[in-house]
């Protein structure tokens, strides 16, 4: 089999971990294994034509997403309907899809995947006929605890862990109408999550029901518990039964629709992208193929 030609998308400040020596230890990785690569760095401007254009030129089997869930979507997005694989070296604060597949973050270990790559194809989701996503969309909380991550300008596990207690102090409850191709339902929740694969980057399990090449998604519902119960969902959640639960919804459809009473912050694949009053969402089956341990 003739060696992969690999480009590497690196998002220099994707999480807080020192990343000087990346350029030089995937050289040498690459050199030693005799593989051609090109390593290129998104500016946070016009990223995802300078993308497209990198692969253009450049003609690689493998693309390398380096950083957090953004980038990870940035590049997926240039590679749909494409036959080339997707790799993740998860640089990011929740690296949110990378731990789905249980994606090492260890430098070393992580480009000994491109060697022999395993893949699995999975589906995405579009959602408002615009965004992509791979890994979870949300409104209300998880989506409000992100604005505030983002708005008090930190980066890292920590501040991450600062603005979670800080909104689990202030959580509310927004109404939601979900229609999906067979259901029609009202519900007053603290998060609806559309998700194609299952948990968070912190392990918290959302979707219990996850298979991420079934050409379907599932929209799940968070609905309005009192304190003494948190623990109790949180245990549900880690244990991966959330449906034993009361406060826990569930519907699998290949495309939704949600609008809520008051507009609601959305965010897909971590990145905030507006407060909406509707979303609508559909599965792209056999969206992309990914590099997996
Ligand atoms: N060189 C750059 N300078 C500033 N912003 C950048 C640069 N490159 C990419 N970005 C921005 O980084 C964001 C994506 O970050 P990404 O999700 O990869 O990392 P993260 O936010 O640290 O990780 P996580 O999603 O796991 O929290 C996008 O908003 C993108 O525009």
């Amino acid at each position: 089999m003739s060696k992969a030609s690999i480009l590497f998308v690196i998002n220099p400040i994707s999480g807080a971990s020192d990343k000087d020596d990346l350029d030089r230890v995937i050289a040498r990785f690459c050199e030693r294994n005799e593989l051609s690569f090109d390593i290129m760095k998104t500016t946070g401007e016009s990223d995802a034509q300078n993308i497209r254009e990198a692969i253009d030129q450049y003609q690689p089997s493998i693309v390398v997403a380096g950083g957090g869930d953004g980038t990870v979507t940035l590049v997926a997005e240039q590679l749909i309907g494409s036959t080339r694989m997707l790799a993740i070296l998860p640089l990011g604060s929740a690296n949110g899809l990378a731990s789905e597949f249980e994606i090492p973050e260890e430098w070393d270990r992580n480009l000994k995947l491109l060697l022999d790559p395993k893949t699995i194809t999975i589906d995405a989701i579009r959602i408002n006929d615009e965004h992509l996503s791979l890994h979870l969309c949300d409104l209300g909380f998880n989506a409000d605890l992100i604005k505030e991550f983002e708005r008090e300008g930190q980066r890292g596990k920590l501040g991450y862990a600062r603005s979670f207690v800080k909104k689990m102090a202030n959580r509310r409850a927004g109404r939601f109408r979900i229609v999906t191709e067979s259901t029609s339902s009202r519900h007053k929740a603290e998060m609806v999550v559309i998700a194609n694969a299952s948990r968070y980057g912190t392990g918290a399990v959302v979707n219990p029901r996850c298979d991420l090449s079934d050409g379907l998604l599932e929209v799940c519902v968070f609905k309005p518990l009192p304190w003494y119960k948190l623990l109790a969902l949180t245990w549900h959640s880690f244990v991966g039964e959330l449906e034993d639960s009361e406060y826990f919804a569930i519907y699998q459809t290949s495309e939704v629709t949600i609008t809520t009473q008051k507009p609601e912050t959305l965010q897909v694949d971590g990145e905030v992208i507006d407060a909406v009053t509707e979303v609508h969402a559909k599965v792209i089956k056999g969206a992309i193929t990914i590099v997996v341990p």
